[in-house]
């Protein structure tokens, strides 16, 4: 075999999308090759190709024929499906026209490619030589902050053990970050990660998603398949918002939980598992289980080392480094030099409140650097991209914050405002009843010109 001959196929026919995803699939030791369509999908993949990343809604032939197809060509190639947001019923489709998994759009770079590490090391054949790239990233936990310097005390503690981890903070924090760098601290660095979201599926969706199914457990299942748990293997599993898992489910998640054992939906074969459990949420677990929609032996199950990290506005020391982070990421995805920040826009950025936590500065981040015309990125560069809250939102977001200062009330007020009126000075100064010279003082006097 041509050590050269790609390896992963992907297609979409949105170029950027598709341009994005090759250059990330080689940053993850891939060697890809893409089609728009599903016409080119079948006439470029080869018995090279172990997996296929491929997009639902395709023009003309769309993504569930493509599967069918590709399977007339090569019956063992690997498919990962991407759907619409909230597309559980074309995700059981695209299961049963044979796709092996799917990922709901939008969805991180990282946790498809870790989708397709885990899909095709999953369904190795012993004699094949795959070229999974088992590459592991080393975790940085740098931190100026001291409630951080804290909780990675913990993580590394926690890292090391093998107990069950419950990770807390509001959304956007960074709990799928935080779990997935405990992973690779763990002894378990080198085996799978594998993230499964409670709310994303309906119930019965869910349980076979757990815990697989056996050929013929329901109308559809026409082969057997291995659920995350399964897949997980000796690694980790990572069961985002788990105060969404559904009644019905807990009683068998709690099972795993004490005896490590369970069975496929449809199945009378025990299943081990030794995957470490990672579980997350933002709401107060505990007031679920007053509520009784939460099993207490279950939240106690899960509840055995609890992280709770902190929203990014009570940790404003790490914004430099983290923006640092982002940056480096963007750059690396886009195959393009890093951007530096000016003085106002690093001030802009650290003056911020970010209730959408670390997750808003990153799509700020993104906005900003795709509309920058150079490496340098301006103040007005982040003002314009800034998110305006609804107008409904806007007074009760700024006052409900707590402990904060009178001049960042005003800038927080401000921002909105100008964004809002699409930084149109004019109708600033009407909707604040100021004039248009305060207009000005109060971009000067927050950095904004
Ligand atoms: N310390 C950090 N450095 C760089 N990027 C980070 C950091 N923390 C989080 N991120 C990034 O911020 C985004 C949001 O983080 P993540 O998805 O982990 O949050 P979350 O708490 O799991 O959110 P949700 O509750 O909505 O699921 C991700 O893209 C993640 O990579």
């Amino acid at each position: 075999m041509n050590p050269n001959s790609p390896n992963l196929l992907i297609v979409d026919d949105d170029e950027t999308i598709q341009r994005l995803l090759v250059m990330a699939a080689n940053d993850h030791g891939w060697k890809p090759v893409a089609a728009s369509s599903g016409l080119e999908a079948i006439d470029l993949i080869d018995e090279h190709v172990e997996a296929v990343v491929l997009d639902l809604g395709l023009p003309g032939m769309n993504g569930i024929e493509t599967i069918g197809r590709l399977h007339e060509k090569f019956p063992n190639v690997l498919v990962i499906m991407l759907t619409g947001t909230n597309d559980a019923e074309t995700a059981v489709q695209a299961l049963k026209a044979g796709a092996c998994d799917y990922l709901t759009k939008p969805f991180e770079l990282q946790r498809l490619f870790d989708l397709v590490c885990a899909t095709v090391r999953n369904n190795q054949r012993p004699d094949k030589n795959s070229s999974v790239p088992k590459k592991i990233s080393k975790p940085s936990l740098q931190t100026s902050s001291p409630r951080m310097k804290q909780l990675f005390h913990q993580i590394k503690k926690a890292a090391s053990l093998d107990s069950t981890i419950l990770l807390t903070g509001e959304s956007g924090t960074g709990k799928t970050y935080i779990a997935r760098q405990i992973h690779m601290l763990s002894e378990r660095a080198s085996e799978d990660f594998i993230t499964v979201s409670c709310p994303a599926l309906p119930r019965e969706l869910l349980e076979t998603e757990l815990f697989g199914h056996e050929k013929g457990a329901f109308t559809g299942a026409s082969t057997a398949r291995a659920g995350r748990f399964e897949q997980a293997s000796s690694g980790t599993i990572f069961l985002d918002e788990i105060g969404d898992l559904p009644q019905e489910l807990q009683p068998k998640l709690l099972n795993v939980l004490q005896d490590r054992e369970f069975f496929r939906v449809g199945g009378n074969k025990l299943i081990k598992t030794s995957a470490r459990v990672i579980a997350a949420t933002n709401v107060d677990l505990h007031s679920r289980v007053n509520a009784g929609t939460f099993r207490e032996d279950l939240y106690y199950r899960l509840n055995i080392i609890e992280l709770v990290i902190p929203p990014l506005r009570e940790r404003k020391e790490d914004i430099p480094q983290i923006i640092e982070h982002i940056l480096a990421r963007i750059a690396a995805n886009r195959n393009t030099e890093t951007w530096t920040l000016t003085k106002n826009a690093a001030a802009s950025l650290q003056k911020s409140n970010w209730p959408g936590n670390v997750r808003q500065l990153e799509n700020v981040l993104e906005r900003a650097t795709a509309f920058s015309e150079s490496n340098i990125i301006e103040a007005e560069d982040i003002i314009g991209v800034l998110e305006a809250p609804s107008p409904a939102n806007q007074g009760r977001q700024i006052l409900s914050e707590p402990g904060l200062t009178l001049h960042e009330i005003e800038r927080e007020a401000f921002i909105q405002t100008y964004i809002r009126t699409g930084k149109n000075k004019a109708k600033t100064a009407r909707e604040l009843g100021i004039s248009e010279r305060s207009v000005y003082n109060l971009m000067g006097r927050h950095g904004l010109k």
